[in-house]
């Protein structure tokens, strides 16, 4: 009997969206589709130079594994997500809105230490590409300390959030949580994240998958960043030696997916997108529900694509949460209509 369907680690992170011109990135030097690292004062300048622009005035907890497992949990997983957040109110505000989403969290959490909550600033170009300047503040220093190997142990399938590859301790805590998951025979999961992260921690990322997790995820760049290669069909087969099956997402045209035998192309729903950030977390997400709860890759699948259609035609890396009930309404009648 296990206690939680999914464990989930990665960076906890506050979001303000904005909307931006490719003008406006090009002015202030941001790099465009990927997530760059800067510190407390870039990312004031920042938003103070596009404080007219703001989008999201309402926070929500973000960073890309809580959003993942976020939507897991409102599908209708048991979750838990390790993270570390600062005592201070975003802090406060992080823990609430974890809580509320369902998603139970290690007692390290509740001691929160002096410093600041991580922060994302996320400019999405009219394109709808998301372009972000994450300042990770305390999550710098998430660790092994932040895992509850207990919760794990009792967990279904754990989750990695491949950002984690670019801060030491968070790279130890991944590789640590997933050699744990292993002995105990939970099967493991993980996103390589960003086109940035896959080239700049290449061999970090590597460590991170160890002989091969059982599902990988990634976009397509990452993809072919990662194997080398500038074919898609070339990079699959190069994935295939560092995983037992992966869904890997290919924007508007959907997710090409293998489930360790066959290779499964699903199509995305045609949508008017406006905002990518959290597409592929979504995907996840709903990918992860899927397979929990019995369905085939290919059915996973067209969930996910689904519910990554709905975030990227509205602002925000999340649902809101009966959003997630309708998706799964709908899946049931899709089905029943075949
Ligand atoms: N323009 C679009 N129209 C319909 N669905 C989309 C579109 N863009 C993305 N999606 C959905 O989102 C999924 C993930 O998108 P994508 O491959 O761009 O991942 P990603 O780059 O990891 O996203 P992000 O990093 O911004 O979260 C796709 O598989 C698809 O289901
Ligand atoms: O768009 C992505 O790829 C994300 O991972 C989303 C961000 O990490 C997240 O919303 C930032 O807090």
């Amino acid at each position: 009997m296990h206690q939680y369907d999914l464990y989930g680690i990665g960076a906890a992170l506050l979001d303000t969206e904005i909307e931006v011109s490719d003008d406006d990135l090009q002015s202030l030097g941001v790099d465009k589709g990927v997530m760059t690292l800067v510190d407390d004062h870039r990312q004031h300048q920042l938003v103070s130079a596009l404080s007219d622009h703001l989008v999201t005035a309402k926070r929500a907890c973000g960073g890309s594994g809580a959003n993942t497992v976020i939507a897991a949990s409102y599908f209708g997983l048991s979750t838990f997500y390790s993270c570390k957040v600062a005592a201070d109110e975003n802090g406060d505000f992080y823990r609430a809105d974890l809580a509320d989403a369902g998603v139970a969290y290690p007692g390290t959490l509740s001691e929160a230490e002096p410093g600041v909550t991580g922060k994302c600033l996320v400019l999405i170009t009219p394109d709808a590409e998301r372009s972000m300047n994450t300042f990770l503040g305390i999550s710098a220093g998430l660790s092994t300390a932040e895992l509850d190997i207990e919760a794990l142990s009792a967990s279904r399938w754990a989750y990695i959030e491949g950002y984690l590859v670019s801060s030491p301790t968070g790279k130890a805590a991944a590789i640590e949580l997933r050699q744990a998951a292993e002995r105990a025979g939970v099967k493991t999961s993980l996103s390589l994240s960003d086109p940035a992260m896959v080239h700049l921690f290449h061999d970090g990322l590597r460590e991170m998958i160890g002989d091969g997790v059982d599902l990988l995820f990634c976009n397509r760049d990452e993809a072919l960043g990662f194997s080398g290669t500038d074919s898609i069909a070339a990079a699959a087969e190069g994935l295939k030696a560092h995983c037992r099956s992966f869904a890997i997402t290919l924007g508007a045209e959907g997710a090409l997916l293998w489930d360790g035998e066959r290779e499964y192309r699903v199509a995305a729903p045609k949508v008017h997108a406006i905002d990518t950030n959290g597409a592929g977390d979504m995907f996840a997400g709903a990918f992860l529900y899927g397979i929990n709860r019995g369905m085939s890759f290919e059915e996973a699948g067209e969930l996910a694509c689904r519910a990554a259609g709905q975030v990227v035609s509205q602002y925000g890396p999340r649902l809101r949460p009966d959003q997630h009930g309708e998706l799964l309404t709908a899946e049931v009648e899709a089905r029943d209509a075949e």
